[in-house]
């Protein structure tokens, strides 16, 4: 089994992914990281560098190289992989892949997201908790489109990874 973790920014997926990967004894992916090793450089430093419709082409890219591949694995995207061009179809259509929308409310994303929102490029210009608020309540509006077309949902809540781990393999398995 394929399993891809899509959903928004802080919502869990490389923490629960690398987790549940361990559970499950499968190989973890998480594209950030394979985008960083392909390009040699920062995720933050390629939308700095090289514009954000740089990384969208090369994101779509990487996914569609590591979808392919034979064997199966757990893949972290990152918050916006199935929003633009033919991501989610091609997540939807391949073989083997399951897709899970971890679901997560929107304050549990605020109160993640200040802490470490200087690690996420999409976040800098952002000052205050009411902007950030502000910002991700639009900005899910938009792309919960395509995190609802997974096939199946997962809502994190405020639970540790080990029991959204707990809840994804009883689902799944
Ligand atoms: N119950 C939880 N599930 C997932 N992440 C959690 C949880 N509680 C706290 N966190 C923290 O929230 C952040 C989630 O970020 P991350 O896994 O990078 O998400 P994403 O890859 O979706 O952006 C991490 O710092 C993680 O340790
Ligand atoms: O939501 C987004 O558009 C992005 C999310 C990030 O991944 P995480 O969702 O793992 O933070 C990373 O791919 C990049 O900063 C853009
Ligand atoms: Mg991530």
């Amino acid at each position: 089994m394929k399993i891809v973790l899509v959903g928004y920014m802080g919502s869990g997926k490389s923490s629960i992914g690398k987790k549940l990967a361990e559970v499950v004894k499968l190989p973890f992916m998480d594209l950030d990281s394979e985008i960083e090793k392909t390009e040699g450089i920062a995720v933050s430093e390629i939308f700095s560098q090289k514009g954000e419709i740089y990384f969208r082409n090369i994101e779509n890219k990487i996914l569609k190289k590591v979808l392919d591949q034979p064997d199966n694995f757990i893949l972290a995207t990152g918050g916006g992989t199935p929003c633009y061009g033919d991501s989610m179809d091609y997540i939807l259509k391949k073989q083997g892949v399951v897709s899970i929308y971890l679901r997560t409310p929107l304050k549990v994303l605020v109160s993640r997201l200040m802490l470490e929102k200087d690690e996420r490029p999409l976040l800098i210009h952002i000052n205050t908790e009411n902007e950030l608020e502000d910002f991700i309540r639009k900005h899910l509006f938009e792309r919960a489109f395509y995190y609802n077309q997974a096939a199946v949902t997962i809502d994190v809540v405020s639970e540790s990874i080990t029991e959204t781990v707990a809840k994804i393999i009883l689902k799944l398995f």
